[in-house]
């Protein structure tokens, strides 16, 4: 069945009338996605095919009118996609969208968010590269029935305003599709562009040992794809620079996601990956999303090295090599991340939005003010380095890692991950740490037909009124998202979640009796808002 209502059938004319708020909210963040095949009750698809032609007629539209190429030249656009079922589909959609538009066609095939931005800067005419712009069909870890796009130009991943533009547009080219369809397009190119992107990933471990052709010679290092579109990096990034990959998992792409999420912050996905690692008492483990942006890794102890482990790890890495410079993370780090970039490694620590565009574009920003930043990274596994083109990259995080481990072997200090290990020591971690999801209720009364953003801000300005009336509650000088509060020995941020009709509220302590102490001065404040789900935080209080 499809979200949208069905237009009184004249004649033969059966096209789904389609309005332009149900476009706008396939919007979400930078991204688009949506409900792509039917399976799951109670979630009608939403990103049909015509639906999908449109979107990429309007990514054609909008792109030629950026790059406004003279008549001789056809724009070139690169399609690729993740494991996900309805890729195919969707692929074949995409394709005749731009075919229409009168842009040319090239399909990757199963690729990598990363790799597609990166096609857009890959200088190969054979190729046909540059391209002008990418579409990565995906929808990160969602459930196998979403999917949805990312948008690149050589200038980085479309925002959120552009996103909207070319969903306005997709409506009104929407709007004059007749039942005739659109055609095949005549010609399509196809390219394995992972074999160059991935080929790049290769060189930058080998130049880094100084130029060693397998640096990775005795390493044993296990990868878990989660079944998304990461598999590659064992068989096509390991295994040329030396490594042992047996008992590597989970690499066969395959859109029903059988085994786990694939994603890093997946409490059952990290046991998994570490699994592999002791079982096979591997040196290191590394576990990406289904569409490689983001990923994490294990040591050869069993220990997780992602979120605010792997920010310290990639801090360490990047201020050895740029001392003293900024490191742009997202709101929800740790109080000891920042002890541990400012007084162990020497850098600063600028703790910004959530959200990796955020990050990356802060990055940006800031050295186009004058302050140096290579890093930026979310505790999700999103990561950008400015030596990449801030390209925000799970694999290059990962190949950053290995480079590490290659020269460390090179230099004569021996194989294993300790090297990595190292480089956290130090990291304060603490007792307790918990992420709890407040809902909003949209229907409720108490919103008296406002949104849920207005409530959702509500709350929090009743939290701070709270927060400044009490002196054992000290909100954070410099905060960009939500009210961020220390007392008791931790602290708390409770902010609008960046797309959902939720509070996200984060809570670190010393132990779970300190945490349930910052627990309640939110509830004090949260109690009073009769649309807001405290349910998670009352149990949680409830010691
Ligand atoms: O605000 P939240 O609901 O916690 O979501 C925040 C997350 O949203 C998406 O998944 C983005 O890709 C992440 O970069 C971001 O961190």
């Amino acid at each position: 069945m499809d979200l949208f209502s069905c237009a009184a059938a004249s004649s033969a004319t059966i096209i789904p009338s389609i309005d332009k708020g149900a476009f706008l909210k396939l919007q979400n963040g930078s991204d688009i996605r949506g409900v792509a095949i039917d399976g799951v009750e109670g979630e009608p698809v939403s990103l049909p095919e015509r639906v999908t032609e449109a979107i990429a007629a309007a990514f054609a539209a909008w792109l030629l009118d950026r790059k406004k190429p003279d008549a001789s030249r056809r724009l070139k656009v690169s399609i690729g996609h993740d494991s996900r079922i309805s890729a195919q589909k969707l692929q074949d959609a995409v394709s005749r969208g731009l075919d229409a538009a009168g842009v040319d066609v090239i399909q990757y095939g199963l690729a990598s968010t990363p790799a597609m931005f990166n096609s857009t800067l890959t200088k190969n005419k054979d190729i046909f590269c540059p391209v002008d712009g990418s579409i990565m069909i995906t929808a990160s870890h969602l459930p196998y029935n979403r999917n949805g796009f990312k948008f690149f130009t050589n200038a980085g991943g479309l925002g959120k305003v552009d996103i909207k533009d070319i969903l306005e547009r997709a409506a009104d080219i929407y709007k004059n599709f007749t039942e005739e369809g659109l055609r095949d397009p005549q010609s399509v190119k196809r390219v394995d562009y992972m074999a160059v992107y991935t080929s790049d990933l290769v060189a930058a471990v080998r130049k880094a040992s100084g130029d060693i052709e397998k640096p990775l010679e005795g390493f044993h290092i296990v990868v878990d794809a989660g079944n998304g579109a990461g598999g590659f990096f064992a068989g096509k990034v390991l295994e040329p620079l030396g490594a042992i990959t047996s008992g590597s998992q989970f690499l066969e792409p395959d859109g029903t996601f059988p085994n786990h999420i694939p994603n890093p912050e997946d409490k059952e996905a990290m046991e998994a990956i570490t699994r592999a690692v002791l079982d096979n008492k591997a040196d290191l483990g590394i576990i990406f999303d289904t569409d490689v942006d983001r990923s994490a890794a294990v040591d050869s102890s069993g220990r997780e090295l992602n979120r605010n482990r792997l920010i310290a790890l990639m801090s360490a890495i990047v201020l050895e090599e740029h001392p003293g410079t900024t490191i742009v993370t997202d709101s929800v780090t740790s109080d000891g991340l920042t002890t541990f970039i400012e007084k162990k490694l020497g850098g600063r620590h600028h703790r910004f939005k959530r959200g990796y565009k955020n990050v990356i574009d802060e990055a940006i920003r800031l050295n186009s003010v004058g302050e140096e930043s290579h890093l930026a990274i979310e505790t999700s596994g999103h990561g950008a380095l400015k030596e990449n083109n801030w390209l925000d990259d799970g694999a290059y995080l990962m190949v950053k890692l290995l480079n590490k481990l290659a020269s460390a072997k090179a230099s004569g200090l021996g194989a294993g991950s300790k090297v990595l290990t190292d480089l956290v020591e130090g990291l304060e971690e603490p007792g307790f740490a918990v992420e709890l999801r407040l809902k909003i209720d949209q229907n409720h009364a108490d919103l008296k037909g406002g949104s849920f953003r207005a409530y959702g801000e509500a709350v929090l300005q009743h939290l701070s009124n709270i927060v400044d009336s009490d002196p054992k509650l000290e909100k954070a000088p410099v905060n960009y998202e939500g009210i961020r509060v220390s007392a008791f020995g931790g602290w708390f941020l409770l902010r609008l979640s960046l797309h959902d009709p939720v509070l996200p509220l984060n809570i670190e302590g010393p132990n779970k009796e300190d945490a349930v102490k910052l627990g309640l001065a939110v509830l004090s404040a949260a109690r009073e808002f009769p649309a807001l789900d405290t349910s998670a935080l009352d149990k949680f209080v409830q010691v």
